[in-house]
């Protein structure tokens, strides 16, 4: 570097190959140089993983999991070190991967974007073509996955009332959630990581949202950087954001504050996840392309946490508390809801504490296993809220399992303002990319409306509790259901190449 820190020569592959170990570690990402020896105790993830690619070039390993702006905005500029000629850098040697070698002729062969007709399409032909570290850290549940299928599950134990002869000519299913009008009431929830599936991550969300007008959910533990979700969306269109709150209050407090000033138009907190649940899944693919060499390399001081999931949560707070309410209220102007609520005690409480919403939710199945479904949860408040007079007093939403317009209308009907969907959309989005995200929701909106008809409703405010038979919903069948929705629904179809012949 000159005088004026400009970089005059570019580094070399073999300069940083140099420092290839815990006593002087430089890695590349981007095409730059950072020396992270003094950050290695410090990365959420452990050392080891960071060490795995120490004197190389890390990018394809940061990349699905760490925001582009991460190093700016959390290594100090005296480790940026410039500039790597990439010409320089001798690139790893790909061993073969039999795994992927069969990955990838499954998606030479998968089926055509048209030949998915519902949400579960979509999971079926992910299952066989996303990478096994993305698949699993999507699909995985907590512990024995129990809550997971019982949230859409316990879709299956209600059933409709339907009236006749009711006009159904026209059909409106369009609705307002926290004020803003959306075409359908749904929200794509906040799943984190999205790059694990599709390199271009959560914008691709954003996108499909814009063009159906419904609202995006950004996640805190998101690949893409919050801004650039927000530079993806288009004028007018509304995102929320979930919040994950850090043991640094100063962190969250400008990651709210920022948040509203972008123009974000809800604040989700999310309350049932002061620790992240135990994803086995997520741990097994995790220990097959990491922990392997960390095991033969450290022993018995392997990382034992899970996956992708601990690496980046080992900052959330979990202190916090109902007390904690009346600060976040001081900070934003933005409605506040809690994400993440599980009984009708802590439904009265988020109304005394003056909160705006609630989402009943177990966290798509992935925090405590054998907590009820949120439509489960749903039917156990709106009586009690009803009784108080107080069912208008918050928006409450749900999610976990909805998979079908059916799931939507069932939760309306109970008394949700809306509900959101997680996996169907990250699935989508991995195995399609937008075109998929767009067919899902398209699916959705065709299948609401023949629903809407079937039922005997032309508008949303027709749905109410009348229309739904609930009795069975708290039955919980003690064996494990087999979830073979996902496994068998497509066929495995020809795909364009056999078709050629
Ligand atoms: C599928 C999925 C869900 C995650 C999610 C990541 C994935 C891959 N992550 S997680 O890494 O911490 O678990 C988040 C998250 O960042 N924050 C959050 O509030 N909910 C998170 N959730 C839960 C999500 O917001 C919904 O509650 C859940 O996805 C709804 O269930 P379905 O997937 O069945 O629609």
């Amino acid at each position: 570097h000159d005088s004026n820190n400009t970089q005059k020569v570019k580094l070399t592959g073999e300069d940083v190959a140099k420092h290839d170990n815990k006593d002087s570690c430089w890695v590349i990402v981007h095409g730059r140089a950072y020396d992270v020896t003094e950050f290695l105790p410090e990365h959420p993830g452990g050392s080891k993983i960071i060490l795995k690619y120490a004197g190389k070039d890390a990018t394809e390993e940061f990349e699905p999991i760490h925001p582009p702006d991460t190093l700016d905005k959390y290594l100090d500029k005296s480790k940026h070190l410039g500039e790597v000629d990439m010409n320089t850098v001798q690139q790893e040697e790909k061993e073969f991967d039999p795994e992927e070698e069969e990955r990838q002729k499954r998606i030479e062969s998968m089926p055509i974007l048209e030949q998915c007709y519902n949400l579960m399409d979509f999971e079926a032909v992910a299952r066989k073509t996303m990478k096994k570290t993305a698949w699993a850290y999507y699909s995985s549940g907590a512990d024995d996955e129990i809550t997971m299928r019982e949230n859409h599950n316990a879709f299956h134990k209600i059933w409709f009332r339907p009236r006749i002869l009711v006009d159904v000519e026209k059909v409106d299913f369009s609705t307002t959630m926290l004020g803003t009008k959306v075409d359908i009431p749904f929200y794509v929830t906040a799943t984190a990581l999205g790059k694990l599936g599709n390199p271009e991550g959560e914008v691709i969300l954003t996108r499909g949202a814009k063009k159906h007008n419904v609202i995006q959910m950004i996640p805190t533990l998101a690949s893409c950087s919050f801004d650039e979700i927000v530079d993806a969306a288009e004028d007018g269109q509304v995102q929320w954001l979930q919040l994950y709150v850090n043991k640094d209050r100063e962190v969250t407090r400008r990651i709210v504050e920022h948040a509203e000033k972008r123009g974000c138009k809800g604040l989700f907190i999310t309350v049932d996840a002061p620790q992240l649940g135990r994803r086995e899944k997520d741990m097994r693919s995790k220990f097959s392309d990491v922990g392997s060499n960390v095991q033969s390399s450290s022993g018995n001081d392997v990382d034992r946490s899970q996956g992708a999931a601990r690496a980046i949560s080992s900052f959330i707070d979990p202190s916090l508390s109902w007390k904690d309410i009346p600060w976040f209220q001081s900070i934003t102007k933005m409605p506040i809801l809690l994400k993440g609520v599980q009984c009708v005690e802590d439904v009265i409480r988020a109304i005394e504490a003056g909160v705006q919403g609630v989402v009943l939710s177990n966290h798509g199945g992935r925090q405590l296993d054998f907590a009820r479904s949120g439509i489960e949860v749903l039917a156990e408040v709106m009586p009690v809220l009803r009784e108080r007079g107080w069912q208008d007093r918050i928006e409450i939403y749900i999610d976990g399992g909805v998979r079908r317009a059916t799931d939507i209308i069932k939760a309306v009907c109970l008394g949700a303002k809306g509900v959101g969907i997680g996996r169907p959309f990250l699935y989508a989005m991995s195995a399609y990319g937008l075109p998929g995200v767009d067919r899902a929701i398209q699916l959705l909106k065709d299948e609401m409306e023949m629903n809407m008809r079937l039922i005997g409703a032309s508008k949303i405010s027709d749905l109410n509790p009348t229309l739904v038979d609930t009795r069975g919903l708290s039955m919980h069948t003690a064996m494990v259901p087999e979830d073979t929705l996902g496994r068998n629904v497509y066929d495995p179809l020809i795909g364009p190449k056999e078709k050629a012949k």
